[in-house]
């Protein structure tokens, strides 16, 4: 597989870089950024893969969040894929901001048109890895995953449908039950179809009931967060599912915090903190 690298940044002794590759799964050109930490001119280092929210690109998190600095600290590879493939000349691709480009909710689609080129569940839990591991100075028996609000909840639905894959799992506002709100209903009816006994394999809040995840999940929540308002995230819907399921849940309601990578950046460090103890970084 090709890897272009369009940008490298040295940053915290290390480099913030940009790439994009043509995907098999997707059968579209992707794009990711990527930290890759000092320590990985030593030694093979664990992976951390950040999942980001709608409308976002592989630029979003790299830029705002601040995790640079933690990732050069614990010597982690961040990986930030964009939020779906673009410029497919899909019909309605383009039309709303919450479904198509930078819409994925990271699923394998079955409904056409999307099911041909919005294979973004498989794209991240098994193309991109591989192609970390086959590129960069890696432990690939050593990775994690967070993201925020769509990529939250996507991160989450990696975890507990992967649980020996994934050291551990984090999220910043995540859409929580997304078969229980607009936006995850207006995904999954158009890139799952009307079933709704398909769409359960990608809520979160139904996989936590019956997943073998064994480790704590750690939730930063804003409570002056407007979409949590709107009835859009529910974290209290995965709360009661982890307490039905016995799964340690660590939510924290964050007071006067909103939905902006300016809350992200401030909760920052507990997140790569929660990941670095996991993939034993200490
Ligand atoms: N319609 C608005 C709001 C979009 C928005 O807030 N996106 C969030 C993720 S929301 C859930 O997945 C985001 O991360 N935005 C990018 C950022 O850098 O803040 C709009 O289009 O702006």
């Amino acid at each position: 597989m090709t890897l272009t690298l369009s940008q490298d940044r040295r940053s915290f002794g290390g480099s913030t870089q940009f790439y994009q590759h043509f995907s098999q799964c997707c059968q579209a050109p992707m794009r990711f950024s990527l930290y890759l930490p000092p320590q990985a001119a030593q030694y093979r280092v664990p992976i951390l893969y950040w999942l980001s929210g709608l409308t976002c690109t592989e630029e979003n998190f790299i830029s705002k969040a601040g995790a640079q600095r933690f990732a050069a600290e614990y010597g982690l590879l961040l990986v930030a894929p964009d939020t779906s493939p673009r410029n497919l000349g899909l019909a309605g691709e383009d039309d709303r901001w919450d479904f198509g480009s930078g819409a994925s909710f990271y699923v394998d689609a079955t409904e056409s048109p999307w099911a041909k080129h919005y294979q973004m569940y498989s794209y991240i839990t098994e193309e991109l890895p591989a192609l970390i591991a086959e590129n960069f100075p890696v432990d690939a028996t050593r990775q994690s995953i967070f993201g925020h609000s769509m990529g939250g909840h996507g991160a989450l639905v990696c975890a507990l449908r992967h649980p020996s894959r994934y050291q551990s799992v984090s999220a910043f506002a995540p859409i929580a039950a997304p078969m229980s709100c607009p936006w995850g209903e207006t995904a999954f009816r158009g890139y799952l179809g009307e079933n709704r006994q398909t769409w359960l394999g990608y809520d979160a809040s139904e996989l936590v009931k019956t997943s073998a995840w064994e480790g704590p999940i750690l939730i930063d929540q804003g409570e002056a967060d407007s979409f949590l308002g709107e009835g859009q995230l529910l974290p209290e819907r995965f709360e009661a599912a982890c307490q039905q399921a016995g799964v340690d849940l660590r939510l924290r309601r964050q007071p006067g915090y909103d939905h902006s990578y300016y809350f992200i950046a401030s909760f920052m460090e507990d997140h790569l903190r929660h990941h670095a103890e996991a993939l034993d970084c200490f």
